[in-house]
């Protein structure tokens, strides 16, 4: 007999609350006996979901299955939970876990949800969770793709990567999560999956950078094209794959997110382009844009491994104030004219 379930989801935000209907609506399918508990950092939010199976601030109209509990106590979340969930913003991340690296059962799987990068270390999520934990990579699963959670929510079928470098572990936990209208794939590319989620956050500013200046579609699909180049170059250099980049981790999230008015980071560009300042702009959103933050670590990281990325590059000039939103399409457009399609470091 396999032992059942016992899933803790850190941060009730968005996509941990939408997460945790994925993996009940799995249990479901599945017949299982699994349960989630939800931790929420408020007390108000962790009664709505227990008393009313609802979180109406981040999901508007959903209806939570009464598989999900809710709690505010962190240490009572984890208790003898088997799988762990982190969703909480990047940038906050290692003081979480420091905090809560003894209540985590040892043999636990931990999952990350989150789509950005530690500033200061250029740490991807995978790895501020081995260095805080101290657990081997094989306990260690990424889920990312094109994943707009309220799309989600609203059971709009949708499909996910689950990387992670042990298959079987992978396996298990896309079964977990193989809900009627959630497919995951599985992927061992842990950094192809991560780098992925993490820069397109930034190419999405950009292109919400041109919506906020009324451009058209050829200038945004000018720079999803051109930014997956510069993502994948970043992938490949830290030793990620070509095909995680055109799968759904890579192009799939990137033209998602880049196409959204559901999308967070894209939203926050628009404001850019609008004129906002990178401090009015942080002012004026209510959840998570890990892209604003992430920028300068993505930056950082590329040239620590001599790999250019313009656009990353202009975003990072733009939210420091350093570059007018005019004068980044100037820059852009001004650079050495080169081949499409050599995809080595220094070339765009
Ligand atoms: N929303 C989506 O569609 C989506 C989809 C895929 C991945 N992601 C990623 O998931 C992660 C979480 O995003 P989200 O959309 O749930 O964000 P959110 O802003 O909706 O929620 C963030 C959650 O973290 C909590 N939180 C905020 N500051 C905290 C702190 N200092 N310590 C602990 N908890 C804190 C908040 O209370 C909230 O519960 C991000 O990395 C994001 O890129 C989001
Ligand atoms: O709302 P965003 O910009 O954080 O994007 C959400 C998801 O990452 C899309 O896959």
């Amino acid at each position: 007999m396999t032992t059942p379930t016992k899933m803790a989801v850190v941060g009730a935000g968005s996509w941990g609350t939408t997460f945790a209907k994925v993996a009940a609506d799995a249990a479901e399918r599945n017949a299982d006996d699994g349960t989630i508990c939800l931790w929420a950092r408020r007390e108000a939010v962790a009664a709505e979901i227990n008393d009313s199976h609802t979180n109406s601030q981040y999901l508007d109209k959903i209806r939570l299955s009464q598989r999900i509990s809710a709690t505010s106590d962190l240490r009572e979340a984890l208790s003898d939970a088997n799988v762990v969930v982190l969703a909480v913003p990047a940038q906050t991340l290692r003081a979480q876990l420091h905090e809560i690296r003894d209540d985590i059962a040892p043999g636990a799987v931990v999952i990350s949800l989150m789509k950005g990068l530690e500033r200061g270390s250029d740490a991807r999520m995978s790895e501020v969770i081995g260095d805080e934990l101290g657990i081997e990579p094989a306990q260690i699963v990424v889920v990312s793709g094109p994943n707009l959670a309220m799309e989600i929510a609203r059971e709009e079928p949708t499909a996910s990567v689950v990387a992670c470098a042990d298959e079987e572990v992978a396996t298990r936990i896309a079964t977990l999560i193989s809900a009627p209208y959630f497919r995951p794939y599985t992927n061992a590319d842990v950094v192809g999956v991560e780098i992925g989620g993490i820069v397109k956050n930034v190419i999405a500013l950009a292109v919400g950078i041109c919506d906020g200046l009324g451009m058209g579609d050829n200038t945004k699909a000018s720079v999803i094209t051109r930014g997956l180049a510069e993502t994948t170059r970043l992938a490949i250099a830290l030793g990620g794959q070509l095909e995680t980049m055109a799968g759904l981790a890579g192009l799939g999230d990137l033209v998602a997110t880049c196409s959204s008015p559901l999308s967070r980071n894209r939203t926050a560009g628009r404001l850019l382009g609008e004129n906002l300042s990178a401090t009015e702009v942080g002012e004026a959103m209510t959840q998570t844009a890990e892209g604003m933050k992430s920028a300068h670590a993505v930056l950082d990281l590329a040239r620590r491994n001599d790999v250019e990325m313009p656009i990353a590059e202009a975003v990072v000039g733009v939210l420091d104030g350093r570059l007018t939103i005019e004068g980044m399409a100037r820059q852009l457009l001004g650079r050495d004219l080169k081949s499409e399609t050599n995809i080595s470091r220094e070339s765009d």
